[in-house]
């Protein structure tokens, strides 16, 4: 089954979410409105016609931006969940078919009251393009100062990774940075460490080993939890775990890790494509390459290297 979901974007950044009706699969949680490709529709045709009849809105699918495609198993029914993002429209929406309609900015809405799938639709619409990750030889300070220079400049996503430093620092260091990370909105991870992200009330960002040993999401929805992938079964592994969004690697050759055979941009795009989940594209690329993520079905880049003016210790 085909499904395509519009995410209507208002001039304040609100976006549209609509509850389903009673007596429909997943009735009481809210979504997306749009609806099942038809036999023989086109399926940007099929969403403009979903708009008119649930919304009684105008679109022009011309308009419509690509987000995420999302392929889901609800058990008894599997399907191809395509979310597009629509910006302009004629008439007001109204809830013709909705048991309620609400605008909400992303960050106000709780990915618990969304159906499953939707989830990481809401994921896709608010991450940012940017995944900076912590120099693996930074000290704690050093590392510091990077971040706060980072989120100056507009970073909101960054992993905080010292493999070398003792972890009761890694995580001082990391609690002493929460404040200013907080007061820009942005979000700290902790590399594996998902003892101090609870301790913390931070994000963490696993290992593959996490996300194979791993039998469920280690943290609230709410607080971030992504994942490195290396293959299709990890990204789908992370994805039955509930993580928010995961990073594919080497997407070039890296100097960490050089004899792991790149995956070249063909096969991200094929593999991120086929992931329920937004995928950061890592491994030998510099946060300009944001736009080849983009056109290979990915959120944006991660990276050590490219992100950091002088990654190199003073210390
Ligand atoms: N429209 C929509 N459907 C979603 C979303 N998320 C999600 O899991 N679904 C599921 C619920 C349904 O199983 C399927 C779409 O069915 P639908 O009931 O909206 O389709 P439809 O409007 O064509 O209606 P009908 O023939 O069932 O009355 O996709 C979403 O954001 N929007």
């Amino acid at each position: 089954m085909h499904v395509l979901a519009g995410v209507l974007v208002d001039g304040a950044g609100r976006i549209l979410i609509a509850q389903r009706p009673p007596g429909k699969h997943l009735a009481g949680m809210w979504e997306f409105p749009g609806g099942k490709v038809e036999p023989g529709e086109a399926p940007m045709a099929a969403l403009e016609r979903e708009l008119d009849e649930e919304l009684g809105i105008a679109v022009d699918p011309l308009s419509f931006e690509d987000l995420i495609r999302v392929p889901w198993n609800y058990g008894e029914r599997s399907m191809l969940l395509e979310a597009v993002v629509v910006r302009a429209w004629t008439g007001e929406p109204q809830a013709l078919e909705a048991a309620a309609i609400d605008w909400r900015l992303p960050r106000d809405i709780d990915p618990a009251m969304l159906a499953p799938a939707d989830r990481p639709i809401l994921a896709a619409i608010w991450l940012p393009e940017h995944y900076p990750i912590t120099p693996a030889d930074a000290s704690v300070a050093h590392a510091s100062t990077l971040v706060r220079a980072a989120l100056a400049r507009g970073e909101r996503l960054l992993q905080w990774r010292l493999p070398g430093v003792p972890v009761d620092e890694v995580r001082a260091g990391a609690a002493a940075l929460l404040p200013e990370v907080r007061r820009f909105g942005a979000h700290l991870l902790l590399s594996r460490d998902i003892e101090g992200a609870r301790a913390l009330g931070v994000g963490v960002h696993l290992s593959s080993a996490q996300v194979r040993e791993l039998g469920e999401r280690p943290l609230p929805l709410g607080s971030l939890v992504g994942a490195s992938c290396h293959d299709p079964d990890e990204l789908a592994l992370a994805s039955a775990l509930g993580c928010d969004f995961a990073t594919l690697s080497p997407v070039e050759p890296t100097q960490s890790h050089p004899d792991t055979p790149p995956l070249g941009w063909p096969r991200f795009a094929k593999w991120a494509e086929n992931a329920s989940l937004p995928v950061y594209a890592l491994g030998g690329l510099a946060p300009a390459e944001v736009p080849m993520a983009r056109m290979h079905a990915g959120q944006g880049i991660a990276g050590i290297r490219g992100f950091w003016n002088n990654a190199t210790d003073p210390a």
